[in-house]
């Protein structure tokens, strides 16, 4: 059945039609300007993590490029088969190298911390050498294409000297950047939505996010046309704490700010979750689907594009309910959170409690992570919690 989540574009509120970093005015939709340095936009600019946003996005954008292009020969290849890992370990070990290596040169001033998923472990083993090579050519060909450092050459040693730079263990003081490299492997290896994911913990809270989502489609997506083949793809969404969530095409284009679906009638909000049943209960988030009125089947996608989606309206609910034992990482939510928060959401436990990033590289919580707009929250808390109640009392 062809469903489209949505009927209407993604809530224009303004759109700058320059680079925002160079740009000296904001403009509106209606021509209205205010000069970047009068005192209302300097006391925004003071708290508003400038030069770290400008970094995340010039990195997240990199790594995208990088991933883009293996994805692209992993798809095209006749002899890889899917099921071979590798390309996606070049992916993931290169788009972590290029985004540590970006941030370390564009905030060189600042002591540098980042928890990240992957290790460089593998690849200093004799068995990694040769795809150590490859990533070592992969960053090295996508910095290249970037004309500002087209001077940096990196050694494998290099490489993996950035890749470690992601072992940091995070914690409640101090800044940390987050990062998942590639977020939804299992769909960067289906040739479906996988994200770059960058946020920045200032204190133990998330201040900055940055999501890059290059097979996403920049108009609204559904359950049917997640791949978009007629229109464009490849969108970058961006926030920072206070300042409202964007979105702009990874190719450049103007800047839209968005905001979650406002819609307080649970039968038209259709819900989005993981396309792999081994990482939501499908069957629980049915029932609370259902407790809940929803009358759309769920959109199933990969990755943290769910929270890029949501937080331009695409839907207006994301749930998720991992196996039991199964502990979430603070890079599997950290910049999709923010995003959210940012353009309207609201993300939850299943108990209603605001996610903790403060507590290392896991995020420890009760059952689940819920996301909606604020007018949703308490039906689906309680949707939530009755089909929670109901599987407890089914298992005993
Ligand atoms: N059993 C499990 N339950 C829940 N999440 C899991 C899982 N196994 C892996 N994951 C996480 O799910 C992420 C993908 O989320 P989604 O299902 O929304 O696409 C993976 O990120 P990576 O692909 O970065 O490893 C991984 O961290
Ligand atoms: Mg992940
Ligand atoms: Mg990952
Ligand atoms: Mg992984």
């Amino acid at each position: 059945m062809a469903i489209n989540l949505l009927k209407t574009a993604p809530k224009v509120q303004s759109s700058i039609t320059s680079k925002p970093s160079a740009s000296l005015f904001f403009t509106t939709r209606r021509s209205f300007s205010v000069p970047l340095y009068s005192p209302l936009a300097l006391a925004v600019s003071s708290m508003s993590y400038e030069k770290e946003l400008a970094a995340a996005k010039k990195a997240a954008s990199l790594a995208a490029r990088l991933c883009q292009k293996v994805q692209k020969a992993l798809l095209q290849s006749d002899v890889q088969s899917k099921s071979d890992r590798s390309p996606v370990t070049v992916a993931d070990y290169g788009s972590q190298a290029l985004v540590s290596f970006v941030l370390e040169r564009e905030l060189p001033s600042v002591p540098f911390s980042m928890v990240a998923e992957e290790d460089s472990g593998d690849l200093r083993k004799e068995s990694g050498q040769e795809t150590l090579h490859r990533i070592t050519e992969l960053v090295n060909e996508t910095l290249s294409s970037e004309g500002s450092y087209s001077a940096s050459t990196l050694t494998a040693e290099d490489v993996l000297r950035a890749i470690d730079n992601g072992k940091s263990e995070g914690g409640p003081t101090g800044r940390h950047w987050v990062l998942d490299p590639i977020d939804g492997t299992k769909g960067f290896l289906r040739g479906d939505q996988y994200a770059t994911a960058l946020a920045l913990l200032d204190d133990g809270k998330v201040v900055l996010g940055v999501l890059a989502c290059p097979n996403l489609p920049l108009e609204p997506i559904g359950s049917s046309n997640q791949h978009s083949p007629l229109g464009d793809v490849g969108c970058l969404f961006f926030s920072t704490v206070g300042a409202g969530t964007y979105m702009q095409s990874l190719a450049g284009s103007t800047l839209t700010k968005v905001s979650v679906s406002t819609t307080e009638n649970s039968e038209e909000a259709s819900f989005f979750e993981s396309y792999e049943a081994a990482h939501s209960l499908h069957d629980l988030t049915s029932s609370i689907a259902q407790k809940l009125g929803v009358k759309a089947p769920p959109v199933r996608i990969d990755s943290q594009a769910k929270y890029g989606a949501l937080s331009r309206g695409d839907g207006a609910i994301y749930l998720r309910f991992p196996h039991k034992g199964y502990r979430e990482k603070i890079w599997d939510h950290a910049a999709g959170c923010i995003v959210v928060r940012e353009a309207g959401g609201v993300v939850t436990d299943a108990a209603g409690n605001a996610l903790d990033f403060s507590r290392g590289r896991y995020l420890d919580l009760h059952e689940g992570i819920i996301v909606t707009n604020q007018r949703l929250m308490p039906s689906l808390l309680k949707a939530v919690q009755e089909a929670l109640q109901q599987r407890t009392s089914s298992t005993l």
